[in-house]
């Protein structure tokens, strides 16, 4: 079995089983501030799939050397910093923009061949099925980072849209099972998770155990799936990870005086989504490849 396909399957059963004892009435996450618990795990995972963007760069774009990797933390982070000064006049069109491009860059998690609408529906899957049962939840959630206006207006829009949403997902998932099981399932467990877990439990587990899981072992694939593959893309990440930490604990003394929820949030999701302008920019290109690596000596990543 496929490292993919193992990752694939952990994912469903853990989805399946947080959304089963969720709706039993176990609370897996403590309600309220301590609920950012779930905070470490979205960052101790999450940022290690983000730090691998330098091999996409010097594998896509060849940046070697001292001057090409400075121009490029250059523009990596000149990107980042866009987002960060449009976040700042323009929250709440930010965060519109944030949740629309989330949905697109999710919907790369499926296997190559999948079609673009059962892609678009699982990618937004974690966007709008939370506000079906739990939109008082989204829009306290919203509200750390927009008005509370306009959250609440968003989570209008969003509750609205979820039940079509759901149904959708439903027929496509059912659909694709036909012609590739797993990508029905997955997309079937991942509905479930986004519709009854609490949203931030729901986009912890899928943004570390599906989203990252994936994308590390679609890189591990894409360097080549050698036994040095690991030893470099550790290397690779090194950097990044110590970088987004110092940037991280810098930001965080710098709003050491709003309440640790608001500003774990703030730090967690417009980090996020500052970061994600240029980790998307590099990981679409190796989305639209196929995951192959034309550089590499290997195969690429084939998926079944
Ligand atoms: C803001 C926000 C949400 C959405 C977060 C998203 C959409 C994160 C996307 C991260 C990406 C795209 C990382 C890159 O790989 C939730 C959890 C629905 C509810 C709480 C507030
Ligand atoms: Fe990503």
């Amino acid at each position: 079995m496929t490292a993919l396909r193992i990752q694939g399957l952990l994912f469903c059963a853990i989805a399946i089983g947080v959304a089963a004892t969720t709706t039993a009435g176990v609370a897996l996450a403590p309600d309220g501030a301590a609920g950012l618990l779930l905070a470490a795990p979205i960052l101790l995972l999450g940022v290690p799939h983000g730090a691998l963007d330098t091999v996409f760069a010097e594998e896509l774009h060849g940046v070697h050397g001292l001057r090409g990797w400075f121009r490029f933390a250059l523009a990596y982070l000149g990107a980042a910093l866009l987002v960060l000064l449009a976040w700042q006049y323009a929250p709440q069109l930010s965060l519109a923009g944030f949740l629309l491009l989330s949905a697109l860059h999710f919907s790369g998690d499926l296997a190559p061949g999948t079609r673009f609408m059962a892609r678009l529906l699982y990618g937004g899957a974690f966007i709008l099925l939370p506000a079906l049962l739990h939109a008082s939840e989204m829009a306290r959630l919203f509200a750390f980072l927009v008005s509370p206006q306009g959250a609440a207006a968003l989570a209008g829009v969003l509750h609205e849209l979820s039940g079509p949403w759901l149904l959708a997902t439903a027929v496509a998932a059912a659909c694709q099972k036909r012609t590739h099981w797993l990508t029905g399932v997955e997309m079937a467990a991942a509905a479930a998770l986004a519709l009854l877990a609490p949203p931030l439990l729901a986009f912890a587990v899928f943004f570390c155990i599906m989203h990252s899981a994936r994308h590390i072992v679609r890189t591990w694939h894409y360097v080549g799936a050698r036994a040095e593959s690991a030893t470099r893309l550790g290397r690779a990440a090194l950097l990044p990870m110590l970088g987004t930490l110092v940037l991280g604990g810098t930001a965080a003394y710098w709003m050491r005086a709003q309440p640790i929820e608001a500003g774990l949030m703030r730090l967690l999701f417009v980090g996020l989504a500052a970061l994600t302008v240029p980790h998307m920019a590099l990981v679409e290109q190796a989305r639209w490849s196929g995951w192959i690596n034309r550089r590499a000596a290997g195969p690429g990543c084939a998926e079944a």
